[in-house]
């Protein structure tokens, strides 16, 4: 993988009405941030959005951060059973394929915390070279999820032609089958 991009391009994306209107300050985004300039060491470019939800306005930012090049996607809110939360049928929408395995972890670890974790439908998935991973909008979430299922992220991302990511082995040990 001797041609891979050496600085990740990761864009977070908060879903969430009150959020996107001002009703609140979004605490999912920059606590996402906060989360990855801990873990990741390597170089990258962190954006953030923030949008109301609905299905049709994920899939399009989905679609558009993918097309601008995105390594890895975090997208925090709309995974529950409200009428309103329609993130993971925008990630249907737009996937090419689906990692299952991602929600399943995410929930197991949040379970353990709140029964109320088995709510959420957060799964991840890939559009063209972008890893897309859906978390729960509760803040507190954040580092619950991404805690349980980061180590495969790197991996993860080479396998796709992705870019590279390094983490501090003292948070985040990344699973590279034979060291690559
Ligand atoms: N982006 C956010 N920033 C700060 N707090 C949030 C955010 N998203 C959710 N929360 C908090 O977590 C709680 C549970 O999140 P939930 O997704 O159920 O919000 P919601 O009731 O669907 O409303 P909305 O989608 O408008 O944020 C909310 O009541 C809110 O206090
Ligand atoms: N770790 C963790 N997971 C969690 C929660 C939480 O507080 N912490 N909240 C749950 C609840 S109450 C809901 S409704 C779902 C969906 O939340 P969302 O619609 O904000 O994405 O996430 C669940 N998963």
């Amino acid at each position: 993988m001797t041609d891979q991009r050496l600085t990740a391009r990761i864009a977070i994306v908060t879903v969430s009405d009150r959020a996107a209107s001002g009703e609140y300050e979004d605490k999912g985004g920059p606590g996402a941030e906060a989360w990855l300039r801990e873990v990741v060491t390597s170089p990258m470019e962190i954006a953030r959005h923030i949008i109301p939800d609905g299905r049709e306005g994920v899939a399009a930012k989905l679609r558009e951060l993918a097309e601008l090049g995105s390594d890895l996607i975090l997208v925090t809110g709309g995974t529950g059973p409200s009428p309103r939360d329609q993130t993971p049928e925008a990630v249907i929408d737009v996937m090419d394929k689906e990692l299952a395995g991602f929600g399943e972890e995410m929930r197991r670890a949040s379970l353990l915390e709140v029964p109320t974790a088995i709510l959420s439908r957060q799964t991840a998935a890939i559009r063209d070279a972008s890893l897309i991973i859906t978390l729960p909008g509760n803040p507190s979430a954040i580092a619950t999820c991404l805690n349980a299922v980061f180590a495969a992220v790197p991996y993860c991302l080479d396998l796709m032609g992705a870019g590279r990511i390094e983490t501090d082995p003292a948070k985040i040990k990344a699973f590279r089958p034979q060291g690559k």
